[in-house]
């Protein structure tokens, strides 16, 4: 029998990759601050422990809100830079070895700070840890769902010269009241255009808005997907159709979108024999990283140590790596648990 201690350095240990990760919630708040007081900008919170303090949600939309007033802060390519490197080398000291990340461009062009500006800081960065670690990355572009079709469309004629950055595309923010069939048209333009298509769904939205991701954007993965359990149909397509869930565990717990990580769905998703994967979502408002989010789980739901393997296992196969290298890594991975 493994004890927990055990489980959790097996967990820090494990090649990892993280594929849902959203770069603006990775703003710690000393950063934020840094940051702000750099560009001359006011924060609503006067001391990182004030700010620190309102970080009590009951729902997405509490988040949501403190997650646009500390974004307000990032101006120029140094502040995506510095965000951005920030999370990587701080990944990379938990063994996570690829990352597909998400930024919210029109988080940023509604305060007038350009496309080019946001990207290059970030895909720098990228690249930078590709040489210094070897580490790998997708960006995902993701459109705020809380705006509109148009809003949309704008932002993907401002991506157009990046596109050969840009792997995928993502659906985000406020999902009740903003299901997935609103941007059918703005993803069916994004799939012409050979971009990878993924959506929040089943986070706090109800098992239609999953099926909608699958009917109506044809996605290639599911992030978060939480609700989709309520529904045996929509589980077994999800499971025909070999869909990868990036789900979120201490995201779940600090939105109230699970009451106790004990009661946590991950692994009746993976009895139910769906690829579910751990991811951080927004690690800097959420209280954990990677590491942290397997800690979790370890210490509350007492998984098991064939669980965790398939966890990792469901990252590296559920990711947009090529063929090769998901192959390394699963050799890795499989050789750290003989
Ligand atoms: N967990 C989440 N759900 C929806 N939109 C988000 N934007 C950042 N984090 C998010
Ligand atoms: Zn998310």
């Amino acid at each position: 029998m493994d004890t927990t201690d055990t489980l959790v350095e097996l967990s820090k240990k494990m090649p990892k990759t993280e594929l849902h990760l959203h770069i603006e919630g990775t703003f710690e708040p000393e950063q934020m601050f840094a940051i702000a007081q750099r560009n001359q900008v006011k924060l609503k919170y006067d001391t990182v422990d004030a700010l620190k303090a309102a970080y009590q949600f009951t729902n997405l939309q509490d988040f949501l809100d403190l997650y646009y007033q500390g974004m307000s802060v990032l101006l120029h390519e140094a502040d995506f830079y510095d965000l951005t490197m920030a999370y990587l080398e701080k990944v990379n000291s938990e063994n996570v070895v690829h990352v597909e990340i998400f930024f919210d461009p029109q988080g940023h062009l509604s305060r007038d700070v350009p496309f080019d500006v946001q990207i290059k800081g970030i895909y720098n960065a990228l690249q930078d840890a590709q040489l210094k670690w070897g580490m790998t990355s997708k960006l995902i572009m993701s459109f705020l769902r809380h705006l509109s079709e148009e809003s949309a469309f704008e932002t993907l004629e401002q991506a157009t010269p990046f596109l050969s950055w840009i792997d995928g595309v993502g659906l985000d923010s406020s999902e009740l009241g903003h299901p997935p069939e609103k941007f059918s048209r703005v993803f069916e333009a994004c799939k012409n255009l050979g971009l990878k298509v993924t959506a929040h769904a089943g986070e706090e939205g109800p098992p239609d808005y999953v099926w909608q991701a699958i009917d109506q954007i044809g996605v290639d993965r599911i992030d978060h997907g939480n609700r989709a359990l309520e529904d045996d149909k929509l589980v077994a397509e999800i499971k025909a159709r070999g869909l990868t869930l990036t789900v979120c565990p201490l995201s779940n717990l600090k939105l109230c979108v699970v009451n106790d990580m004990k009661d946590h769905p991950i692994t009746r998703m993976l009895e139910l024999g769906l690829n579910a994967t751990v991811n951080s979502d927004d690690p800097a408002y959420f209280g954990g990283y990677m590491n942290d989010n397997y800690a979790s789980l370890v210490h509350r739901t007492g998984i098991s140590k064939t669980e965790l393997l398939q966890l990792a296992k469901n990252g590296i196969t559920g990711s947009w790596m090529d063929h090769h290298t998901k192959e390394q890594h699963l050799e890795r991975l499989h050789a750290l648990f003989q």
